[in-house]
């Protein structure tokens, strides 16, 4: 674990960045995919099962991010966030709806008094390609009009070329630009090549402020996987060691199934353990996951899958 004397401080230089981050311990690939597969394969006690599911369900950001998003798409993924299942009211709301900035006022005003949060993305997403002052009106437009939680994506051109410095300011700023809002920095760990790449985008995220490190967009070919939030876990496990700073993750991307949900709140439980197993702590970015959950939960209680009319489309 890196010692806080030898954090790089204010005004230090890509140099010392680089020193840094390519100080930090290399990464098993083979121990890491290893120990994920393995707490993957752990299976739960049917007691603990409607708990897992109930707490998975607690952690969504319900996510809507495509072009042809419309205002009533966004209202009815709303009213599905803040009341998953209407007939029953035991299933917990989900933590979050993430949209697109253009469409935060209106999920502000669908979510008003449910204790559903709004999150946005911004910084030019997915692509994080645009000039620094064109993310910050990004993100200052999406505060204004009342987002809790931002999702910025870092600047992968910039890290894989070595550009930590102009990462790490970049990730500062927008942090600076969310005032009270909460900073979730997207590694879009699909596209950092290696893990250790991934261990240190993550060390420069949480230094530079970020309040959740997440893993991807969903818009590339290799989104959350067990072994990528693995390393993420393990990471904000040592910063809070490090600095007494606790740090949130988010697996978001390609996770559908609630066998799939219940994998990654094992391997939180199972590494970062109680404290992190809140939606406080733990998001789960997900367009498509929260039917399985709805269904394998009704499951669990009555015995039978639903009918094809009992929870509505994605
Ligand atoms: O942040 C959330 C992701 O964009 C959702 O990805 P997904 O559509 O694969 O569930």
């Amino acid at each position: 674990m890196p010692d806080t004397a030898t954090f790089p401080g204010p005004g230090a230089s890509n140099a010392a960045w680089r020193a840094f981050l390519h100080g930090l311990p290399g990464v098993d690939a083979v121990g890491l995919q290893e120990r994920a597969a393995r707490l993957g394969t752990r299976s739960i006690k049917e007691s603990a099962k409607g708990f897992a599911i109930d707490t998975a369900i607690s952690m969504i950001d319900l996510t809507t991010l495509e072009g042809a998003d419309t205002p009533g798409r966004v209202r009815a993924l709303c009213a599905k966030a803040a009341g998953p299942e209407p007939t029953d009211r035991s299933v917990p709301r989900a933590a979050a709806v993430c949209v697109y900035p253009d469409l935060v006022g209106t999920a502000v005003e669908a979510l008003r008094g449910t204790g559903v949060a709004v999150a946005s993305v911004a910084t030019a997403f997915p692509s994080g390609r645009a000039p620094l002052e064109a993310k910050l009106v990004d993100t200052r437009a999406a505060v204004a009009a009342g987002a809790a939680e931002i999702d910025m994506v870092i600047d992968r051109g910039a890290f894989l070329a070595g550009d930590y410095l102009a990462v790490f300011e970049e990730i500062a700023a927008i942090r600076e630009a969310c005032g009270d809002a909460h900073l979730k920095v997207i590694l879009e760990t699909g596209e950092l090549v290696t893990y250790d790449n991934i261990r240190r985008a993550c060390w420069l995220a949480m230094l530079a402020g970020a309040d959740f490190v997440k893993t991807s967009t969903g818009k590339v070919a290799v989104n959350a996987t067990p072994a990528n939030t693995l390393l993420l876990l393990l990471a904000v496990r040592d910063f809070l060691a490090a600095t007494g700073r606790q740090v949130g993750v988010k697996a978001a991307g390609g996770i559908r199934t609630s066998k799939d949900a219940v994998k990654y709140l094992v391997l939180v439980n199972e590494t970062v353990g109680p404290a992190w197993l809140t939606p406080r702590w733990f998001r789960l970015g997900a367009s498509s996951l929260l039917n399985d959950l709805l269904m394998q939960r009704h499951k669990l209680r009555t015995g039978s899958y639903s009918g094809p009319d009992y929870v509505t489309v994605d």
